[in-house]
């Protein structure tokens, strides 16, 4: 991360603390994942061998290097794995150790080799069956009532759509047992949406990118977003950046947008229209969908290469989707909450804003007095409990 004076580095995160909540994802999460990936598919006696030799490296030993012949080694070696790799999963920056985990993952399901299993999603199962679930119906249902409210009510309706439907990703629901906080507290931490608007004022043809996250309920009302910002002419060129392979669960991958598309096309009513404006937007380049290598890279988005600098540099706005992407924006350490979000976030090439709900400890950005309501009502609870979101803007 480049050097800023003014705001010293705080420690990076790690997953070494018994009770802590990085220590619990490594220690129970990872564990629960690969029982569910294990009965998503009839893997055959290989994969299940594979996936408990993972088992038994992620929840007693130590990261093992990739297979001589994965066509991603180097790179995994760029970004750290010589470092990083014959030592203990929690003893290791804890974004590294998640990320390289979903990398492991799909290695034991054979994703990668050429054979049966090849590119054979091993969420795609639970992700589709959120895209079939009745409260996708009803969400897009809402949209129908939304055509006759005013210009700025729609705005806002879409962009809490796109907030909130951060709150729906898989993994989260993995933990049945995470406590439901309910607080006095507002749900909206920080909200610089007026500054968003002003970025992307109607008619303005901006170029947007959005860094997506989740797949399914989160994906849709991203789109939904994506489409009503055009059809408003707030943005005249949309760029979805989605992950290269499946990662963190149900993060979304080009097949999901193109699953999520299908949903919209087919739907009734008005969520058709955004679904063909989409379709029409693809189809005539103002929208396009990439699957950057970094995008599942296991390092802040400050360690980020030439080419996607220069690519989000020249972006009007780039909205960063999500709890892991906020993270790697900030850079995933134990910041005091009111370290100001715009000097964390200096080092990235244009302006940003992320919408995210609380799913980790990390955040920036809060006014002391924000902080110290919640933590009167809540302890620490309203960092992970999902309950509580944000919207933040750096111009
Ligand atoms: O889907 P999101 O919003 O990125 O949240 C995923 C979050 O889940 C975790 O994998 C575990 O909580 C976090 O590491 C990550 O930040």
């Amino acid at each position: 991360m480049p050097d800023r004076s003014d705001t010293p580095l705080a420690p990076v995160l790690l997953g070494d603390e018994p009770g802590s909540f990085p220590h619990s994802v490594l220690a129970e999460r990872h564990p629960a994942i690969i029982r569910q990936v294990r009965e998503s598919f009839p893997y055959g006696p290989e994969r299940h061998r594979a996936l408990d030799a993972l088992l038994a490296s992620c929840t007693e030993g130590v990261l093992e290097p990739l297979p001589a012949d994965a066509l991603d080694r180097d790179r995994w070696t760029q970004w750290g794995a010589e470092a990083y790799t014959g030592r203990p999963w929690f003893d290791v920056p804890w974004l590294w150790s998640e990320s390289y985990f979903y990398r492991r993952l799909l290695e034991a399901v054979g994703y990668f080799a050429p054979g049966p299993w090849q590119g054979i999603d091993p969420f795609r199962p639970s992700k589709l069956a959120e895209l079939d679930a009745r409260e996708t119906d009803e969400e897009l249902a809402a949209l129908d009532a939304l055509a006759d409210r005013p210009a700025d009510e729609r705005d806002r309706a879409l962009l809490h759509g796109s907030l909130w439907g951060n709150r729906a990703d898989l993994g989260f629901r993995l933990d049945a047992g995470r406590d439901e906080t309910s607080s006095d507290t507002p749900p909206l931490v920080a909200d610089d949406s007026e500054t968003l608007w002003s970025l992307l004022p109607p008619a303005g043809s901006a170029t947007l990118c959005l860094i997506a996250d989740n797949a399914g309920r989160e994906l849709v009302p991203d789109l939904l977003l994506i489409a009503h910002l055009l059809a408003q002419g707030r943005v005249g060129r949309a760029v979805l950046h989605v992950k290269p392979y499946p990662y963190y669960v149900s993060d979304a991958t080009h097949a999901d947008v193109l699953d999520a598309l299908r949903r919209l096309t087919a739907a009734p009513g008005a969520a058709a229209t955004y679904g063909d404006t989409l379709w029409s937007a693809m189809t005539d380049g103002r929208l396009t969908v990439r699957a950057h290598p970094f995008s599942s890279a296991p390092l802040p988005f400050a360690d980020m290469p030439g080419d996607l600098r220069e690519e989000l540099a020249a972006a009007t706005l780039t909205v960063v989707k999500g709890d892991l992407n906020y993270r790697r924006l900030v850079g995933d350490r134990r910041w005091p909450p009111t370290t100001p979000f715009t000097e964390v976030t200096a080092h990235f090439p244009g302006p940003v804003a992320a919408l995210r709900t609380l799913k980790s400890d990390v955040i920036t950005g809060l006014d002391a007095r924000t902080e110290a309501a919640l933590v009167e009502a809540e302890g620490q609870k309203w960092r992970t409990g999902g309950t509580h979101a944000l919207i933040q803007v750096r111009t």
